[in-house]
């Protein structure tokens, strides 16, 4: 008896986290390669963590229109660029390199700022970029978050609401550093492709846990399956 399709029916899975890299550079390198050439520009935002860094070393190292491609982040911690937890770091030290380096990429986190400055910082650096973004990289912690979006943030209610017009909300997160900047869940959805990028059997499970549960405030991650504007594409290994 056929059932009803589930999200994950057509998650994308890879024997290795390698593998994984060289599919959804491989994936995400014509996403781009097409905005450009049909739009004249690009966008792509980025997450942090350590599952991207071997996908932005493939990315730096793809040979595509960087000069005419604009990227950011997805979240940010509220640290100076040179602190080793900073995203941007992150992101200039493995993807802005080679090629890649011809890319423009607009932080999103202004040193410095209180909290409301940073998220008016935060807006209008993504104002820059042609948006719908064309492609959104998204991870995913143990706990299901994604981007800053964290279950038990007193903000996350706020960062959740799609009626809402703010672009990005600084968030408490449980994890150091507790400040930190999130683009809102409708600014990830103004996009025209997401990949949910995730690594290991631990976070594959507790993707169907939320999947299963489908409460964004316990699992923020659902709220990325609990919408029909963008398709969200789930690249996996164990
Ligand atoms: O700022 C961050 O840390 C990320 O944006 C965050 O959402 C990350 O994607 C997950 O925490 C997974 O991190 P790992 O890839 O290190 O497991």
């Amino acid at each position: 008896m056929p059932r009803e399709p589930a999200p994950l029916d057509d998650a994308k899975r890879f024997p290795t986290a390698e593998a994984l890299a060289d599919a959804l550079a491989r994936r995400v390198a014509e996403i781009i390669t097409y905005a450009a050439g049909a739009r004249g520009r690009a966008s792509l935002i980025v997450s942090g963590g350590r599952t991207p860094i071997t996908l932005y070393q493939r990315l730096a190292g793809s040979e595509l229109p960087w000069d005419r491609v604009g990227i950011s982040l997805a979240d940010e911690r509220r640290v100076p660029e040179d602190d080793p937890r900073s995203n941007a770091r992150l992101v200039r030290e493995h993807l802005l390199q080679g090629s890649a380096a011809a890319a423009r990429f607009v932080p999103i986190h202004r040193d410095g700022a209180d909290e409301r400055a940073d998220e008016a910082a935060c807006a209008a650096a993504l104002g820059t970029l042609p948006r719908p973004f064309d492609a959104v990289i998204l991870g995913m912690g143990d706990d299901g978050h994604t981007a800053s979006l964290f279950p038990g943030a007193p903000e996350l209610p706020a960062a959740l609401d799609l009626q809402r017009e703010a672009c990005c909300q600084a968030i408490t997160a449980p994890a150091e550093p507790p400040e930190r900047l999130t683009l809102t869940l409708a600014t990830l959805l103004d996009s025209r492709w997401i990949a949910l990028h995730v690594t290991g059997q631990e976070k594959w499970q507790t993707l169907a846990r939320a999947l299963e549960a489908g409460d964004p405030m316990r699992y923020p991650v659902a709220a990325l399956f609990r919408q029909r504007r963008v398709p969200v594409h789930v690249y996996w290994s164990p």
